[in-house]
Order: structure tokens, then sequence, then C-alpha cells
């Protein structure tokens, strides 16, 4: 297409939602001029369905739960009136929570005022709050916020490390749906223990938000912590970000929660058209249909040209391949639907992975974030004319432009600036965009059954352990190989397994288990220190 016939491209299928200043501008996608309207029956099936989970049906049939992340921010529209009391009470014990923090009426026991923030979480219990935190920090925030967010001891060593003595003036903030997540376990295990050594007392500095009746609620209520938010079950970890989960830190680092709430809401409003065109989620969702034919054959590339929002794409990792990535669809049927996301931010990758975008395999369709307003304030001229930002919108436009010569196809979003509203915009249109897509393709995008695997897995090699360093104690000076000593334990299959787990224990001080002889791993010989 000429430039020209793209420009009236752009304006044919502009989608907008102008009191958000937002639109979806889908030219650069190369569907057939009857695709819209061959989809429509399919598009109407999951408008049904969509609006059947608003309105409180079972629509995560495997977890026989509700589906509720849309009333978070239209609390009116729960479907009874306890839920949306609930809701409301909550944001307001949010406000009112934050409000003694910030004044000093809730302080830790030897310092003025909570000045840092610890989140513990992972998966969706740390993902949407890292970037709302990133996308809108400034220097007015009111606390500075850290994450544990894995279970590696050296990521949060060197999260202690920059805390130092502030831990002090931290308040810890320990986020788990099912209260049970081993990482989060563990990393709250590790926040007491820092605590524990510079004299605190982690209960006086401790939060949690969580389901009722969960592990991490009843430890919580055992120690004495400050204070238990709700986690509902009717909100999907992967969706948690409007509930007290993403709300919570928000405001605690002084963040307009109500603008999100309120950018969430209008998007939800826009998004329950019916008219494709003007529904951006429903388009987003038929773009990403076409682009990998229903069947997630083409990967989506995030490139928001604004720093601010480098961590959508991890965010969008987890809500639409965790959403999406799926075996079987709703009869039962293999179908391994998914669609791969990832990428970083413009115009840096252009200097990293664009070449292959524009030259390599084509088994990807971009999307662009435009934000239109540069900064706070006026900027230099780096050129006669020519502005830092100038440069940004020229870089994205560019880049845009040289995947359409090669037949790349891109969407691009424009959003005025990165404020809380347009960030709860941009993550209710995602929401909603994976649930259409999700109906489009007959999956259920609100479960997760593969994820159990690699957690069950993952307690078995655990289980190894124990019993390898029982049996370790028990030979005591004799060394002996990786293969003996899973015979020894009765699971001599699990050989590999048990190399690695000792391996592991002889590189670490403090275990009690020597490695000797090699090179190979057969050779290797472990024994007691
Ligand atoms: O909030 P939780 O229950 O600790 O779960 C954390 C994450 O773990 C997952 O269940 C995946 O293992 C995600 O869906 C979820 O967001």
């Amino acid at each position: 297409m000429t430039e020209r016939e793209l420009w009236e491209r752009y304006q044919r299928y502009l989608s907008v939602v102008p009191s958000l200043g937002f639109s979806l501008d889908v030219s650069r996608m190369g569907f057939a001029a009857d695709f819209l309207e061959r989809m429509r029956p399919r598009l109407e099936e999951a408008f049904s369905r969509m609006e059947a989970l608003e309105k409180g049906a079972i629509a995560n049939p495997d977890e026989n739960r509700r589906v509720g992340h849309y009333w978070l921010r239209a609390p009116e529209l729960a479907p009874e009136p306890a839920l949306s009391k609930d809701i409301t009470s909550t944001v307001a014990d949010i406000h009112a929570f934050a409000r003694e923090v910030h004044e000093g009426k809730l302080k830790p026991p030897k310092a003025p005022r909570f000045t840092h923030l610890l989140l513990v979480g992972i998966g969706g219990s740390a993902l949407g709050p890292q970037l709302v935190a990133d996308a809108l920090t400034s220097k007015a925030d009111a606390m500075q916020v850290s994450f544990f967010d894995n279970t590696d001891p050296d990521g949060m060593d060197r999260v202690l490390g920059q805390l130092g003595a502030r831990l002090a003036e931290t308040l810890t903030v320990v986020i788990s749906k099912s209260g049970g997540t081993k990482e989060t376990r563990n990393g709250m295990l590790e926040a007491e223990r820092a605590y524990k050594e510079q004299g605190l007392a982690f209960n006086k500095h401790a939060v949690a938000i969580t389901g009722a009746g969960s592990e991490l609620d009843q430890h919580a209520r055992k120690q004495g912590w400050l204070r238990t938010f709700p986690m509902w079950d009717w909100v999907g970890g992967r969706t948690s970000v409007m509930s007290a989960v993403g709300l919570l830190p928000a405001r605690l680092q002084g963040l307009d929660i109500d603008a999100m709430l309120e950018g969430a809401r209008e998007m939800d409003v826009a998004t329950r058209q019916r008219d494709a065109v003007k529904n951006p989620a429903a388009l987003l969702a038929l773009m990403w249909f076409h682009a990998g034919d229903g069947r997630g054959l083409k990967d989506m590339v995030i490139l928001p040209y604004k720093d601010r929002l480098l961590l959508m794409s991890r965010y969008l990792q987890q809500l639409v391949m965790e959403s999406l990535g799926k075996e079987k669809d709703l009869d039962g049927q293999v179908v391994n639907q998914g669609i791969a996301v990832y990428g970083n931010k413009g115009s840096t990758d252009q200097h990293a992975y664009v070449q292959q975008l524009r030259e390599g395999v084509p088994n990807f369709f971009a999307t662009f974030i435009e934000v239109l307003k540069d900064r706070d304030g006026e900027s230099m001229e780096v050129e006669s004319g020519t502005t830092s930002g100038d440069y940004l919108l020229g870089f994205l436009l560019g880049t845009r432009r040289a995947l359409y010569e090669k037949g790349r196809e891109s969407l691009t979003l424009t959003v005025p600036d990165v404020s809380a509203r347009t960030v709860g915009a941009l993550i209710a249109l995602y929401e909603r965009a994976v649930g259409l897509y999700a109906s489009l393709v007959h999956i259920n995008a609100y479960h997760q059954p593969g994820v159990e695997a690699g957690k069950k897995a993952a307690t078995s090699v655990l289980a190894i352990q124990q019993k390898l360093t029982a049996r370790l104690r028990e030979a005591r000076a004799d060394a002996r190989t990786a293969e003996q000593l899973a015979a020894d334990i009765g699971q001599p299959d699990e050989v590999e397994t048990v190399y690695k787990v000792l391996e592991h224990l002889a590189a670490n001080p403090g275990r009690g288990v020597k490695r000797t002889g090699g090179p190979g791993p057969a050779e290797v010989r472990f024994q007691t220190k």
C-alpha cells in the first residue's frame, strides 16, 4: 500500500477512546477487507460470554470460580451487594491505612516514619505492582519501593543491601492470593530474618495481602502483623492489580489509585461496545487472531517508546501467556494455544533485536506504544528545532515503516501520557482483549493448570535432597558417586537429579557436602564435610 492508502486505512479503522485520549491504529495489519465481517459471529459469541462473566457467571469452570476483576473498578456491577461493599470498603481501608503510614500515625518502633516499602510476591502478586511502581514513580513518591519476587538468595541480599539500615523504616507487604506460594514464603522468612538481625520486630513492619484463611493469613494473624488486606477468590492473580494487590502498594508509594481505577473504568466502558472498530479491546483481539491465524503462530512484540513502560512486556507476558497458553480448549480437545510475548522498549531495541524483526524470521507482529507527552515541562533542542522526544517519535515511525516495507505487521497504541489514568486504561484494555481472544479461540483464559506440574516436580526434587542429606550423614566419610547415592535412596533412575542437588549443596558453604573426584559427573564423589 502507498503512504496515501495507509493514511486512508489509518482513518478507516482507527479505534478511539476520546475521554482517555487513547487510540489503536491497525492500519499496518494486513487483514482482508471482509475479515471483520467474517469474524462477527465469533466476536458476538465472545461478547456474550464476556457479558455473562461480568454478570457473575462461573467463567472459570475448572476452578468453579467467578471472574470479577471488572467489578474492582465498577463495584456497582458486582452481582451481589456484599461484593460491592467489600470492594468499596477495601479501597477506603487502603486510603485510610496509607494516610496513617504517610502521616506517621502508624510508625515503625525504631524510626519516626515508614519511608520504604518492600513487596514480597511473585507472578500476578508482583508483576502488576512492579509495572505500576516503575511507570509512575516520581520525585513526589511518599515511599521508595523494592521487591523480592523470587527465591534467589543473592537477589534478596542485593535488595537488603540497598535498604541497609533503612530496614528500620521499611514496611514489608507480603502478597500471595493462595498464601502458600513457596517463593513468597521464602522471601517472607528471609525478610523476617533480616529484620531480626537488625534487632527489629518483623510483625511491627509486616502487612499481608492474601485470601481469607490461607497459610499466610493464619501466619500473619498468629504473629500479630500490622494488618491483613483481602484477596478474593474471584480475582485471578494476573488480573489482580486493581485489587489490594496493586492498590495498596501504589497508594503507599503515593500514587493516585483513584485515577488508575477511573482510567480502567473508562476503558471498560469503551470495550463493552459491540462495534469492533469502536471497541479497542475487540479490535486488538481480532488483530491477534488475524496475525497468528487464531493459533498463535506469530509472537507479540511489545515496543513501548517510553522508558516508564519498560515493564509492560513482562506484565503482559504473564497476562497473555498464562491466560492463553493452554493445551486444551473448552471442549477438552488438544489445541496447544497461546501467543508468545516479549519486548523491551524503543528506541533502545533498534540497537538490539530490531535487525531480526526487519530481516529475519517473520514470526511476529509488533505493538508500538506511542506516548504523546515527552516529559514534564519543556525540552531543550538537541539540534535546531528538534528535541530528544522528536527523535523518539521519529524512531518509532521509522521502525514501523521499515518493518512495513518488509511485510512485517504492526499495531500502534497511542496514549497521551504515562499517568495513573493511562496505566489503568492500558491494563484494562489488555485484560479484556485477552478475555475476548480466549473466547475467539474457545479456551478458558482464567485457569493455569500447566504451572502445577513444575511446582510438583520441584517438591519431589526437595524430597530427594532431604533423603540424600540423611543418607550422606549415615555414610559419613564414605565418598560416594551420584549413581551409588541414587541407588542408596531407592531412586536409581533419579541419578541426574541426585547429581545436580549434590553439586549445588557442595558449591555452597554451610551445607556440609564435599565434592571430590571427576572430571565427569560419573566419577564425582560426594561425602559429608
Ligand atoms: O498470589 P500467589 O497465590 O502467591 O500466586 C502467585 C502466582 O503463581 C501462579 O499461580 C502461577 O504459579 C500465578 O498464577 C500467580 O499469579
